[in-house]
């Protein structure tokens, strides 16, 4: 900062000081390619003095349906709902900011689960429409993301918004993320015994704003709420599903439909002649979280951050209302899951999945992690009006490799 710059300072609070409004001023543009959308966040942050965090001054957030995965047989398709979404951003930024506004793409389970042959066609699309934008296009700027960043970049972020990160009290909190076709448990162990009994590959060492995090962090992938489906169903990892007819006793019983996920069809029903319900569906579901997820002792006692489809499912039961969130029981989710099974006729103007979905939820978060019924859970879309998604994390992340802050 020259002096002149700081004679300005003294005579403007410093949110209007017109030096800051520009010079100080940054953007970072991120993609999450989801496996159910793909999502562009377009940050603006200020840097008011250099020896502290950048401030985040806000978020555009726009969001498109279905994912790339479900353009794999059309890359080129897929790369143009990037395309239309990148457009947003040569608005939302100044002209004389495109060549330093860096632009990026990370792809999750959707494409984890694609062969490398068509994820590969899809993010090469992707890549041309970056390399046409007047933006900053760094190395590597389109790829599949390493399921562990996933999970630690979405506790960054949520750490970073309810301010765990600045100061010297930092009480962090664990986070909870289910997508559609994977789900991340990432949490900071306090206790050396957790270190001890934790497999070396759910640990990962994270340098972010002058500080090492230790965390706990594992990405579970085809546990995804979408994912879980087809797993009850049977349906999972086939080959060919052509015609054929999947049943589960957590559907509603006359119930005969189709259903596109990754740029499969599938086929499903009801039980018509065998049981349905809570009970019957618990079992089936069971079947696929049972034995197949570490359970950290230490998580039982401790209240974690829920987003995506955990807070979702409990928008759509009214267990939260939408805009505010809210706290939460394991044990709301099962008394919630009990109530939509067993009437299913009740609530068939929802999505027939919803007797599926919040028994899974209740299984992934009591038989899977080893939750307690009384384990809270604070459910969560936005904090101080901006998305709790791993992009803010990315995006930090992005700009201390650059250089343009650290
Ligand atoms: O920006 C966001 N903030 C919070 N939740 C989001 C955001 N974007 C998508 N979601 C949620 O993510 C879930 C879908 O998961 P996604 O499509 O990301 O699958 P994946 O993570 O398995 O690839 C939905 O519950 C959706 O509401
Ligand atoms: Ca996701």
């Amino acid at each position: 900062h020259s002096n002149r710059e700081m004679w300005f300072r003294d005579f403007f609070p410093s949110n209007v000081c017109p030096i800051n409004a520009k010079a100080n001023t940054f953007y970072g543009i991120m993609f999450d390619a989801g496996s159910t959308g793909t999502r562009i966040h377009i940050y603006t942050f200020v840097q008011k003095t250099p020896e502290n965090l950048p401030e985040l001054e806000g978020e555009i957030f726009e969001s498109v349906k279905p994912g790339l995965s479900a353009y794999a047989d059309h890359p080129e398709k897929g790369a143009e709902t990037v395309k239309r979404l990148l457009d947003m951003a040569i608005d939302a930024v100044p002209q004389h900011l495109w060549k330093k506004t860096p632009v990026v793409l990370k792809a999750t389970a959707g494409l984890r689960l694609l062969s490398e042959e068509k994820a590969e066609a899809l993010l090469l699309e992707v890549r041309e429409v970056f390399e046409e934008s007047p933006f900053l296009v760094p190395e590597d700027s389109v790829s599949i993301m390493d399921g562990s960043h996933e999970g630690i970049l979405a506790w960054i972020t949520v750490n970073f918004l309810t301010g765990q990160l600045s100061g010297q009290n930092q009480h962090t909190v664990g986070t909870l993320d289910l997508g559609g076709a994977s789900t991340q448990i990432t949490f900071l162990p306090r206790f050396e015994e957790t270190l001890k009994e934790t497999p070396g590959d759910f640990l990962t060492s994270f340098e972010m704003f002058n500080n090492t995090y230790k965390l706990y962090t594992h990405s579970y992938l085809g546990f995804g709420l979408k994912a879980a489906r087809l797993a009850t169903l049977g349906a999972l990892n086939m080959e060919a599903v052509d015609g054929q007819m999947f049943h589960s006793s957590c559907l509603p019983k006359q119930l005969e439909a189709e259903w596109h996920f990754g740029g499969v069809k599938y086929r499903y029903g009801g039980n018509k002649e065998g049981e349905t319900g809570f009970k019957p569906c618990y079992l089936e579901v069971l079947k696929v979280v049972k034995g197949k997820l570490h359970q950290p002792d230490e998580i039982r006692g401790s209240s974690f951050y829920a987003f995506s489809y955990y807070y979702d499912r409990a928008v759509d039961t009214n267990l939260i209302d939408y805009e505010q969130g809210g706290v939460l029981e394991v044990r709301d989710f099962e008394r919630k899951a009990k109530e939509v099974c067993d009437n299913m006729e009740r609530y068939n103007t929802a999505s027939p999945f919803l007797c599926m979905d919040l028994t899974y939820i209740t299984a992934l978060l009591k038989e899977g992690f080893g939750f307690r019924d009384n384990t809270l859970l604070q459910l969560t879309k936005k904090v101080n009006n901006v998305e709790t998604s791993w992009t803010l994390g990315a995006t930090f992340h992005l700009l201390q490799s650059l250089g343009i802050t650290y």
